[in-house]
């Protein structure tokens, strides 16, 4: 559905559920609900079904407690853990061990009276009254907004409590913190119990997806969907208060436990209250914004929200105060701003994404939304489609996961179990991002698709393992020039192609890529041949990215750079091949993560290990000095010129200019930094072609400085991120052959041969461990004759330009090449060597420049000249036998193919827009039954 026009209309509640809808239940002619009607059965299952249910419900309690045993002043985890053997494990299980260690009487009662405490206050606390949101019954529950007045009176309490009676009431926190643990497991069930029960009484609405039947599921995934006894909205109540002020409760125990045993708060343990309290409160001061949560809208009350809100949340959510008390650090200046940097980062990102979210949904003509773009949906409510909700479908995921590491980081490096919060949370973002993805694409239908292919991310948007190579390798080799330089590169073209892209779409509407292009301005021969380049260019990409993966792990671990290549290459080929473009997609969802995660454990070894001082920045000076080579670095213009033909719309290309220009460019020039930062920790050893370390490793040599257990994370990251990489490459590859190369001529399972066979040569270049730039300069190269006479064809002064002239044009673009190395060296094998690029960016004459210039003028030129040797034959023939010559005459314009700039109507832009979408509807209709036939 193409975006309609604003309207005035304000949207503030959201709309109502997906069938069965409230019509229904209004139109009951007793006008007495059919709750039957209204509670169908669920017929699919979440979390792996019942046996899931049951894992979870037996695991997750015994991972807190696992957490609260062994995390403790014994070790996180305690030596002894190392030497447990079948003996302990029957006796953790047995009555004696429970009434040792987690019969605490004392510890519940302060749990319980806790908890009840607070449903107190919110029952008598006076609050705003708001309604949420419409349920399938017709009506709306009231919910009073107290849950900020409560936090202020505990704050207030907490400090009276310690004029009067000291730090006892905290420290008696820190010292029955296993009794505590189990009073809330044990609580959890009580209360899951009760509500699950209490479900089946008559004129309850339950979720819809907590009606199996299924009583172990249903109790897990909740059956009811707002329990209530009275007025009191247990829901409600559970979701914002024991768990979040439980947490910042436990995280003051802690702060005070370690100020008491060490005479001093810690900074990283004042950063980690500071953050998480932070967090609390902003979460609590915008209560009302919970009842529009998955939680409270969609899914039921069960064990799952119960133990998540009253056990999890406050027990293992606390889990690096609790580590920190026991083990107290200080940070560094350096940690200290990378870590306060990340967190400002990251609830930037989330305040604002969310932010922007309700602002638009509650009153979209504000000053700071009205100027955003949105699709309006059949369901009735608009999706944004531009700002923060145009970048990835779940930006705000992406902000409070960047919070999550800053929060982990403060507990230093020496064991991984603080780190269990960020990995978890990473495990719940992308679960939550999947359900929500289904929840949205059964309420939106084919608005969802629709809005899924302008907003193509899910939560960050990715990128190839490239760049921790090919950045790091320019600093060491132009050093900060070439670093700026070569970041703005990788920049630049997106606008640039986000304002040429629209014009190709203009040229021909219905085609969607490069080689669309290419059959309709030209013809089929053309078509071919750039199809053929473009399955080199993508072979070249593979080659880097694989030859990439082999020398990382040869570095880190010492394995044979072969063996990696190989089982990646196959790997993909197999699973692509059975899952194909799905099994790709599904991979995409990793690749921003992967790199995020490589990205910050680099930053981590740099904060922690590395230190650099006036002489050692001195004793190089060429790395701060500006060179011919740092300027060169512009025309390594880093497959991003492909996105242009890739992307389905405009607003997709803006929006890709968008990323580019604001996240790229830090995120780049950090990387290309650690190349400088090596060079001058001495980790890389200096500009010597011959050394031991090649640059492009240089980031990868900061990583091999940590310990053992991050680098195998790294390690592991680094072959997801390239699997998927590759995985896309191989699916593209078979697509570009089946569609381009072969017309769909030839059958998919003999395409999918040939991708096979094309992986031979692919892997041979790999294992020979080229340098990443070469082989990216020589498909930069063919990038650039192939495209240059396409290019002169989007002028339409140069109508009169064919097929043959275009591939003329390419063929003599590389012959310049040949001919611009044999003068330059006065050698023709050198010429020839040149279409090769055999010194990448080392070579230090201007052989690669020069290739650079020689390859678009050359082809332009004799794509010219192709033209007119072919009107000087015409032009004979003619006088020979006595005709009129005459010059290629203009051909008519189809105006709806030539609209673009010349709309003169809003809805003619609209028309066009439809019709494009329509096609490309159609088109992935099309694909998605070859794939099933597949
Ligand atoms: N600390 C923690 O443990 C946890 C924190 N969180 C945080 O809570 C916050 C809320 O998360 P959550 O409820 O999962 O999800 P979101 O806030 O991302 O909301 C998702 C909903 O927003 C609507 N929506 C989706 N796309 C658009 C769009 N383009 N324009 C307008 N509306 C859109 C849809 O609802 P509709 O039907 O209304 O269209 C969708 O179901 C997040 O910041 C998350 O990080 C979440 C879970 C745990
Ligand atoms: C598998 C397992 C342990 C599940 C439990 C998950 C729960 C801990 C989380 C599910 C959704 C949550 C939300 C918040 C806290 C964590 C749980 C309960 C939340 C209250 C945190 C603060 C945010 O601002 C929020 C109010 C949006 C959020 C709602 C979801």
């Amino acid at each position: 559905m193409p975006p309609k026009k604003r309207q005035t209309a304000t949207n503030p509640v959201p709309s109502p559920s997906p069938s069965p809808n409230t019509a229904e239940v209004e139109a009951s002619p007793s006008g007495v609900i059919n709750y039957e009607k209204l509670n169908p059965k669920t017929e699919h299952f979440e979390f792996l079904g019942p046996p899931g249910a049951a894992a979870m419900i037996t695991f997750l309690p015994l991972l807190v407690w696992f957490l609260a045993f062994f995390c403790n002043e014994d070790g996180c985890p305690p030596k002894s853990i190392w030497s447990i053997g079948v003996e302990d494990l029957s006796r953790w299980f047995s009555l004696k061990f429970f009434l040792a260690n987690m019969y605490d009487p004392t510890a519940y009662a302060a749990y319980l009276g806790f908890v009840l405490f607070l449903a107190g206050l919110y029952i008598v606390l006076p609050g705003e009254e708001i309604e949420g949101t419409l349920l399938r019954n017709g009506k709306r529950l009231k919910y009073k907004v107290n849950a900020f007045a409560s936090l202020h009176l505990l704050i207030a309490m907490g400090f009276l409590n310690i004029r009067s009676s000291g730090f006892g009431p905290f420290l008696f926190i820190y010292d029955h913190w296993v009794g505590i643990v189990t009073a809330a497991n044990i609580f959890s069930f009580i209360v899951s119990f009760y509500v699950y029960g209490s479900s089946f009484l008559p004129g309850k609405l339950l979720a819809l997806g907590g009606n199996t039947g299924i009583w172990i599921y249903d109790f897990m995934i909740g059956r009811e969907l707002n329990p209530r006894i009275g007025k009191f909205d247990i829901k409600y109540f559970i979701e914002l208060r024991p768990g979040l002020i439980g947490w910042v409760t436990s995280n003051s125990a802690m702060a005070i436990k370690q100020y008491v045993s060490l005479g001093r708060v810690t900074n990283s343990m004042m950063l980690v209250n500071v953050f998480q309290a932070w967090y609390v409160i902003d979460s609590l001061y915008n209560e009302a914004a919970v009842l529009t949560t998955m939680d409270i809208t969609t899914d039921g009350f069960g064990f799952m929200l119960a133990f998540g809100n009253l056990s999890w949340l406050p027990m293992v959510y606390s889990l690096q105060a609790r580590y920190l008390a026991a083990f107290p650090r200080d940070l560094n200046y350096a940690e200290l701003v990378g870590v306060i940097a990340l967190q400002l980062t990251g609830y930037y990102i989330f305040r604002s994404s969310n932010g922007q979210k309700n602002k638009f949904r509650t009153d979209p003509e504000g000053d700071d939304v009205k100027h955003l773009e949105y699709i309006e949906t059949t369901a009735g409510t608009r999706l944004l489609t531009s700002g923060w909700w145009g970048i990835s479908r779940h930006i705000n995921y992406l902000g409070d996961w960047l919070m999550s590491i800053a929060w982990c980081l403060p507990c230093g490096y020496a064991t991984p179990i603080p780190y269990f919060y960020m990995i978890y949370f990473a495990i719940l973002l992308l679960h939550r991002e999947r359900r929500d993805d289904d929840k949205c694409r059964k309420k939106y239908g084919k608005d969802w698709d629709r809005y899924c292919e302008i907003v193509k991310w899910r939560i960050i948007p990715d990128m190839g393992v490239w760049i921790l190579f090919s950045l790091p390798e320019i600093a060491t080799i132009t050093g900060l020039q070439g670093v700026i330089v070569y970041t703005f590169a990788c920049v630049v073209p997106i606008p640039i192609f986000a304002w040429l892209g629209p014009m190709i779409r203009r040229k021909s509407p219905k085609g969607f890529t490069l080689t669309a292009y290419m059959l309709k301005r030209f013809n089929r021969v053309l078509h071919a041949f750039i199809s053929i380049m473009s399955v080199i260019y993508m072979a070249c990409y593979m080659v880097s990215e694989l030859s990439a993966l082999g020398q990382t792990l040869n570095l880190l671990t010492g394995l044979d750079p072969l063996a990696p290549i190989i089982v990646v290459s196959l790997l993909t080929s197999i699973y692509t091949a059975y899952g194909g473009f799905r099994a790709s997609l599904l991979t995409d969802t990793v690749q921003g993560w992967c790199l995020l995660f490589i990205v910050i454990i680099s930053a981590i070894a740099i904060v922690t290990n590395i230190r650099i001082g006036p002489d050692q920045i001195s004793a190089q000076p060429w790395i701060l000095q500006g060179s011919k080579k740092g300027w060169e670095q512009l025309y390594i213009l880093p497959g991003f010129w492909q996105r242009a033909f890739a992307s389905k719309t405009d607003k997709d290309l803006r929006q890709s200019a968008i990323i580019g220009s604001t996240m790229l460019f830090p995120v780049l020039f950090f990387i290309g930094f650690t190349g400088i930062i090596a060079a001058w920790a001495g980790i890389w050893p200096g500009p010597d072609p011959a050394a031991p370390v090649p640059g492009s490793l240089s980031f990868f040599s900061i990583i091999a400085i940590l310990p053992d257990w991050l680098v195998g994370v790294v390690v592991v990251l680094t072959a997801a991120l390239v699997c998927s990489s590759i995985d896309t490459l191989q699916s593209a590859l078979v697509s570009t052959l089946s569609n381009d190369v072969f017309n769909n001529q030839l059958p998919l399972h003999f395409i999918r041969v040939i991708g096979v066979v094309i992986n031979a040569p692919i892997i041979y270049m790999a294992a020979r461990q080229l340098d990443i730039f070469q082989v990216f300069l020589i498909g930069d190269l063919l990038a650039c004759v192939a495209i240059t006479p396409a290019m002169l064809g989007l002028y339409d002064g140069f109508y009169f330009l064919n097929a043959y002239d275009a591939l003329i044009g390419a063929i003599f673009g590389l012959f310049s090449v040949f001919a611009f190395g044999s003068g330059y060296y006065n050698d023709a094998q050198k010429g020839i060597n040149l279409i090769l690029l055999p010194g990448g960016l080392y070579v230090e004459d201007e052989s690669v420049l020069g290739a650079f210039i020689a390859a678009p003028f050359g082809a332009a030129i004799a794509t010219f000249l192709s033209f007119g040797s072919r009107q000087a034959c015409i032009f004979l023939y003619c006088k020979v036998r006595g005709q009129e010559y005459e010059f290629p005459p203009k051909p008519e314009i189809d105006a709806t193919l030539y609209a673009g700039d010349e709309f003169h109507t809003e809805d003619e832009r609209q028309q066009t827009e439809a019709d494009i979408h329509k096609a490309f509807d159609q088109k992935k209709i099309k694909k998605d039954e070859e794939e099933v036939d597949l």
